[in-house]
């Protein structure tokens, strides 16, 4: 089943996304109804393809038990691993297209954290003709030697690309060093934010979070 609902634009501090995701059967995509969809996002008003079964599709092939160091130094027992969905086109291509309505009309450039962001942020590109941008960890130490492979991003408005928030820590890193280089950063499009519920680990450095899924959502979708 695929239902077609209005939204308006915003993120996690003015929208609850769990509210146009529920978790009932759904179908494929048709990709020229999302195209024709796409092409009308344009204003305050826009028209998204609600994937019903995204979060359970997602945590079934994702989220893995055991012990597991995160990259903040926090010990957990659950990950999610966001490779196992990246390296299913579909799956990805699926997520890709919930990011796009999540979106500020303002993005110049999308950028992807190196490196489990860089397929989402391909993926949105494809989808939408707005530029990518690859955000590395560390500026390589040879050839350009850039931090942020792609067009230049001084006076652009890039809206970061990431695969999962934890404590923000990857995005935090990210925004300072693409604020530096004189881009505007604002907000961050994330595939999972499993970071605590009802707090915005980013609220330090003026980012916004907007997640595709949630892990209320996702351990709500859990069979
Ligand atoms: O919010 P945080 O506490 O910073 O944790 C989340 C970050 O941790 C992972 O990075 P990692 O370096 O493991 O990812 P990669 O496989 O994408 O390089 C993940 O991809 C996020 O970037
Ligand atoms: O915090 C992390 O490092 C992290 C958590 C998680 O669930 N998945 C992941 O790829 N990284």
């Amino acid at each position: 089943m695929r239902l077609t609902v209005a939204v308006s634009p915003g993120g996690r501090a003015c929208r609850d996304p769990r509210s146009r995701r529920g978790r009932a059967g759904c179908g494929g995509l048709d990709d020229a109804r999302s195209r024709s969809l796409l092409d009308q996002r344009s204003g305050l008003d826009r028209v998204s393809t609600v994937d019903e079964t995204l979060a359970a599709d997602i945590d079934a092939i994702c989220r893995l038990t055991g012990e597991f160091t995160l990259r903040s130094g926090q010990q957990a027992t659950e990950y999610f691993d966001k490779y196992l969905f990246e390296a299913d086109p579909g799956l990805l291509l699926r997520v890709a297209r919930q990011m796009v309505d999540l979106l500020p009309d303002e993005t110049d450039l999308l950028g992807g954290l190196e490196l489990g962001g860089v397929p989402i942020a391909t993926m949105v590109s494809s989808l939408t003709g707005r530029p990518a941008l690859y955000v590395r960890k560390q500026a390589k130490e040879y050839g350009t030697c850039k931090l942020a492979e792609g067009p230049d991003v001084a006076g652009r408005s890039i809206t970061l690309i990431e695969d999962v928030i934890t404590t923000g820590g990857a995005v935090r890193d990210a925004t300072n060093a693409l604020r530096a280089l004189g881009a505007t950063v604002e907000v961050v499009v994330c595939a999972i934010d499993r970071s605590p519920a009802d707090q915005n680990p980013l609220a330090d450095v003026g980012l916004e979070v907007r997640p595709v899924l949630t892990k209320a959502q996702l351990d709500a979708a859990r069979p």
